[in-house]
């Protein structure tokens, strides 16, 4: 017979079982929570005030039938995924115990033109639905059945690949992508990230600009990125250099122009280089080949990379929503595209690799860092 505490402690291990293997089903409560749209349900009800679940019920046209699963997957909502903010009722005889608010997450899955800007028309509007569905695109969920596989086989070949068949992410999207439906919600998420990103840049590092009169955003997809630059500094000469089948029909204006070619081979003369979540996509050796080249076209000795991409911090690891998410990036980045999120030390090796003198990291945009490299 074990002991009261050794019992205790089996039971604590079974319970931490079942909350990784739930983790799964909090993901589909959140996908439902999109496709039902409930966050505008309760945006429409109650604004930035708690709203009853009845009201939510109502407007949602969910029968009565399924009102105890309704409430059961707010309350996941609301206490495991931490989307919506559970509120006490606002007086003792309203007729219903739960009220749920939206918070800062559920926000960004809003509509577009609904919401959060009510009170800042200047704001660029951030959004996060199409981000989110993105990493439930069927084609982006095949390839974490195969972690084992891929752990036991030696070689490169990712999880991507091994469910796809040979064609890496890229390759995939270039080529056998048809309809072209992947390329453009994957586009979609990046534009959403770099609407926000972009404004953080211009806002909160305007310094990093002083002295640039051109800059090129490497693998600058659609040119959000940019775009945000080309407008906070017009006097600044703004090129996206990205695969010709990325750039192709995308038209700039202005102090704003998009080249197609190959970052491997030649990336056209700036004082600043921007690579926003390029080198998080390769492998030390591809990482290096793309900073030689960079360096060569940074026009003057002023002149400096802007590196946009995680620092993953050591210390942090366990933290939620900080470290927790680091390390999920790092898998993700191994198993679609072969890449990694580095360290601190992981970085200066590779700036050191590819003859940079000296990196300033500035620790602005939450999960991500901007990087300066100088040459
Ligand atoms: C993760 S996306 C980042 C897009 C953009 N920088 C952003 O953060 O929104 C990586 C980009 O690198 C581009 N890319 C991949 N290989 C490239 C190459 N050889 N030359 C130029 N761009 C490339 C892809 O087409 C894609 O747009
Ligand atoms: O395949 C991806 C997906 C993402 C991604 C999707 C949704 C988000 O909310 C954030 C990121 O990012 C990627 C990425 O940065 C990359 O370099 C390659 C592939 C992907």
């Amino acid at each position: 017979m074990k002991t009261k505490d050794s019992q205790d402690v089996i039971l604590g291990a079974q319970a931490r079982l079942w909350s990784c293997s739930f983790n799964q089903m909090i993901s589909m409560c959140l996908k439902c929570a999109i496709h039902l749209r409930i966050p505008d349900a309760i945006h429409k009800h109650g604004g930035a005030a708690a709203v009853p679940l009845t009201a939510l019920l109502s407007t949602l046209q969910i029968p009565p039938s399924k009102t105890e699963p309704f409430r059961c997957i707010m309350r996941i909502l609301a206490h495991n995924a931490a989307l919506f903010n559970p509120e006490p009722k606002p007086s003792p005889d309203a007729a219903d115990d739960e009220w749920y608010s939206l918070n800062a997450s559920s926000r960004l899955l809003l509509s577009p033109g609904g919401g959060e800007d009510d009170d800042d028309k200047a704001a660029v509007e951030v959004r996060h639905t199409s981000s989110v569905l993105f990493l439930f695109h069927p084609l982006m969920q095949e390839p974490w059945s195969f972690l084992d596989t891929w752990l036991r086989e030696d070689g490169s070949r990712t999880p991507w690949e091994i469910a796809h068949g040979t064609a890496s992410f890229w390759g995939y999207l270039e080529t056998r992508d048809p309809s072209g439906e992947l390329m453009a919600t994957f586009y979609d998420c990046m534009t959403n990230d770099s609407k926000l990103v972009g404004e953080v840049l211009v806002s909160r590092c305007r310094d990093m600009f002083d002295g640039v009169a051109s800059l090129v955003d490497v693998g600058g997809g659609a040119g959000t990125m940019a775009a945000a630059v080309a407008k906070a500094f017009p006097e600044i000469k703004c090129t996206v250099l990205d695969r010709p089948h990325v750039v192709k029909g995308l038209q700039g204006e202005g102090n704003l122009e998009f080249v197609g070619g190959d970052m491997f081979l030649s990336v056209p003369q700036a004082d600043a280089v921007l690579l926003k979540w390029i080198l998080h996509d390769w492998d030390e050796e591809n990482c290096i080949k793309v900073l030689k080249v960079c360096k060569e076209a940074i026009a003057s000795p002023k002149g400096k990379l802007i590196i946009i991409d995680m620092v993953v911090d050591e210390k942090r690891l366990g933290e939620r929503n900080f470290g927790e998410v680091q390390l999920c990036f790092d898998l993700f980045m191994m198993a679609m595209v072969n890449g990694k999120e580095r360290t601190e030390k992981e970085w200066k090796r590779l700036f050191s690799a590819a003859g940079f003198s000296n990196y300033k990291i500035s620790t602005v945009m939450g999960l991500r860092s901007v990087i300066e490299v100088f040459p």
